[in-house]
């Protein structure tokens, strides 16, 4: 089959009966999306835990896309995790991230699934990128080390859409989130990211009364953090919205920096402890705000506050500390 062959779809409404394949459909994006998706009335949402996949499994990945034929794939999944996990286990960062991305890419070019969304991250960008970040610095630039691995493999998916695009003219996209957090988080002490570690961390604290916590590097690094419940929402926008070779933002368009975030998250859980800092951890990159002009052009905005977004999620993690991960 050739470019010509392929029925282009034009964007627009998705049919609320087409068969969505949402790989990683149980993390915190991937179940964010399906709750937005059965909200929508999307009646035909697929996935499978990694138990029942390997996503790593190439001939299993292929066996099950001819079993399940889907119409749109989300490729929410990956091997995730904060600056201490992607600095401590790169090799698999890397390993797992370009099999899996691969392995579903390739399967769902080969079978002509007409829509696909791939998840990038804002780590794709140069650690000293101006800010906000552009979609243009795009290796521009040196990579933050403690996830160059991880920002490589996300890199080399953006490549994969651009290049499958030319090859079968699929109309194939992918989008570069900025930090998320939410329900369904990863509150994995050493492995997770910082929202969730520190309001795991503050939340101990509180209950035992601890009189400080301690918490990673300087405190003066810049975040952006987008609500994974607007990250849904943004995804079925540009599946709806959205078909170009170039990646594309997703951010909230503001940030703070760690300490601030650490003093917002000590007001949340209501701890009122001193918050020390541990110089021999690693900052990362000092900014990484993305610049959303491009989304925002498409009529989207966020509409989570991270204050707001704070108090729900710690609802939620009150309510969950026997499921979320160790
Ligand atoms: N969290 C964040 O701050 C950000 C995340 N992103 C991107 O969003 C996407 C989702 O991240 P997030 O939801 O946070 O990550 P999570 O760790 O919460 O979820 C990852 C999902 O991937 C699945 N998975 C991992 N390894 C395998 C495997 N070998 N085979 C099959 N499934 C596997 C997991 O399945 P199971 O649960 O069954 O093991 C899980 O459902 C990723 O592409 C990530 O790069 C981008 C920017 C920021
Ligand atoms: C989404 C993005 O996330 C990762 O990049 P990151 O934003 O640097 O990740 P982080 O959330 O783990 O850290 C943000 C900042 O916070 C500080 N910090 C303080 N105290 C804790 C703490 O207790 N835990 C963590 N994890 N960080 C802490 C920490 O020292 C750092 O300065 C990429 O690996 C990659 O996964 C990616 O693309």
């Amino acid at each position: 089959m050739t470019i010509m062959d392929v029925e282009r779809p034009v964007v627009g409404p998705l049919d609320r009966t087409a068969r969505v394949y949402v790989a990683g459909h149980r993390g915190l994006v991937g179940s964010a999306i399906c709750r937005l998706l059965r909200a929508e009335g999307f009646t035909d949402v697929v996935g499978w835990s990694s138990r029942e996949l390997d996503l790593r499994d190439r001939d299993a990945v292929f066996r099950r896309f001819e079993e399940m034929r889907p119409d749109v794939v989300i490729d929410a999944a990956a091997r995730v995790g904060g600056i201490m996990a992607n600095s401590t286990y790169p090799a698999d960062f890397l390993s797992d991230n370009l099999r899996m991305q691969t392995n579903i890419l390739d399967a769902a070019a080969a079978q002509r699934v007409p829509r696909l969304l791939f998840l990038g991250s804002s780590c794709i960008y140069p650690k000293f990128a101006a800010q906000p970040i552009r979609e243009e610095s795009l290796l521009t630039g040196a990579l933050e080390p403690t996830n160059d691995a991880y920002a490589i493999a996300k890199i080399a998916g953006i490549l994969g859409i651009q290049a499958v695009r030319r090859q079968y003219g699929l109309a194939y996209i992918s989008a570069m989130p900025t930090n998320l957090y939410g329900p369904g988080d990863n509150f994995h002490p050493q492995h997770s990211h910082v929202l969730p570690a520190m309001m795991r961390r503050f939340h101990e604290a509180k209950l035992g009364g601890l009189p400080a916590v301690t918490c990673w590097g300087s405190g003066t690094p810049r975040r952006e953090f987008l609500h994974v419940d607007d990250l849904a929402a943004a995804c079925l926008h540009l599946l709806e919205t959205y078909d170009s070779p170039d990646t594309i933002n997703i951010g909230s368009g503001t940030d703070h920096t760690i300490a601030q975030i650490a003093d917002m998250m000590a007001e949340t859980v209501g701890y009122d402890g001193d918050i020390h800092w541990d110089a021999s951890k690693p900052d990362g990159t000092p900014r990484k705000l993305l610049d959303v002009s491009r989304l925002k052009a498409t009529g989207w905005k966020p509409e989570i506050p991270l204050s707001e977004g704070l108090r729900e999620t710690y609802a939620w993690f009150l309510d969950n500390q026997d499921k979320f991960r160790r």
